[in-house]
């Protein structure tokens, strides 16, 4: 790469993009990496302010920000998602497919403090859907040397910083408990809402009791839902303090390994996590509290989609939700654009 001036670069060929800005009208490349200066190119780079100009000089060792774009961009990308085309040293990835985007968080990290170089992605542990933006790339200076390239490659390790897991379509069987919904006394509002919720990530409820506040009854209606192959079972009804919430208890008693009882999470703090191992299956079973079936947003919103899409959620992460877990019940609700469940 060589500095020369703009009159004099008739010929040469530019070795990045030029960017044109004219305000409210347009933003973008005037000319291309790679292209040759004409006679008449010469009034239009002075004119976007180009009084000096690099041209190309291919040096060995060292990577043009294109280049080191697309290296960045192999760092990232796996199933599920495409790739934009280099455009002024940035490479931006989409998803192919609705699923849950996980993050390579270490690695990522990794990259972004080497220096000279950044990923930047969307939250992950939440869903996208096909098309969404995922993440853009690009080296801070013009050019880097290869090595450094090399080197971060190394640190990171072969798992892409970027996983996207489809959404299969899961099963879901509901307990619905409560004496004032089994004796008729309401109508079960909760169920409805659960089987919204369920759709969003083209699940369905496969198999659905209704039964009262006693804790055996309940504990065995999810063991026979899991028998026949419920992906995962939610339960409503009793999960707070009065004397006639069993559902706890109730889950407990299947012998599943209890994540939590309790989450740092407005709405949803009563809420509970489990997984039922048997036979090579982690089934999830959730307890629900009520204002999951009240509120627009809770803690279901944030452990659905990963239980819809296989992936485990753990007690240290579950813990990790106080910050950003407060919601803040917005009149124009924008979740998941928004800061509720976004803690780290
Ligand atoms: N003293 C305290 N009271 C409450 C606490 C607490 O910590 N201390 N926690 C509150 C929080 S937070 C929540 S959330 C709710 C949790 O309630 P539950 O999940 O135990 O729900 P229930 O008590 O069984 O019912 C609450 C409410 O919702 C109606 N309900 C329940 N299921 C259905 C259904 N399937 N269809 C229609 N309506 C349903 C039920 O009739 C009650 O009105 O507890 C707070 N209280
Ligand atoms: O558990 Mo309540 O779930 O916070 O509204």
């Amino acid at each position: 790469m060589k500095l020369i001036r703009t009159e004099d670069a008739v010929g040469q060929v530019l070795c990045h993009d030029i960017t044109q800005i004219i305000k409210g009208e347009k933003k973008g490349p005037v000319f291309k990496k790679g292209h040759i200066i004409q006679e008449e190119d010469i009034p239009v780079l002075l004119s976007v302010g180009k009084d000096n100009i690099y041209i190309w000089e291919k040096e060995e060792g060292i990577l043009h920000e294109n280049e080191a774009a697309e290296i960045l961009c192999k760092m990232c990308i796996s199933d599920h998602m495409t790739r934009s085309g280099v455009s002024e040293g940035k490479i931006e990835i989409r998803a192919d497919c609705d699923g849950l985007l996980k993050i390579n968080r270490a690695a990522l990290k990794v990259v972004n403090g080497f220096g000279q170089m950044m990923i930047a992605t969307v939250h992950g542990d939440f869903p996208v859907q096909k098309g969404d933006k995922l993440a853009g790339t690009r080296i801070i200076p013009l050019v880097i040397e290869e090595e450094k390239m090399r080197q971060v490659e190394k640190l990171i390790g072969e798992k892409p910083i970027l996983q996207l897991k489809p959404f299969p379509g899961k099963k879901a069987g509901v307990v619905t408990t409560g004496n004032e919904v089994f004796y008729g006394r309401i109508e079960d509002t909760f169920t409805p809402v659960i089987e919204e919720k369920l759709k969003e990530y083209g699940g369905e409820v496969c198999a659905h009791d209704v039964l009262n506040d006693d804790h055996t009854k309940i504990t065995e209606s999810i063991l026979k839902m899991i028998d026949d192959g419920a992906d995962m079972v939610l339960c409503t009804g009793g999960m707070s303090v009065d004397p006639d919430d069993k559902t706890p208890l109730a889950i407990k008693n299947t012998g599943a390994r209890i994540v939590s009882y309790g989450a740092p999470v407005l709405p949803g703090a009563m809420f509970l996590l489990a997984y039922y191992e048997k036979d090579g299956r982690k089934v999830p079973i959730m307890g629900l509290p009520g204002c999951v079936m009240y509120s627009k947003r809770t803690i279901f919103d944030l452990i659905l989609p990963r239980a819809m899409a296989d992936d485990e959620v753990t007690a240290d992460e579950l813990a990790s939700l106080g910050e950003g877990g407060l919601c803040l019940s917005c009149m124009v609700c924008t979740f998941p654009n928004c800061g509720f469940g976004k803690g780290v």
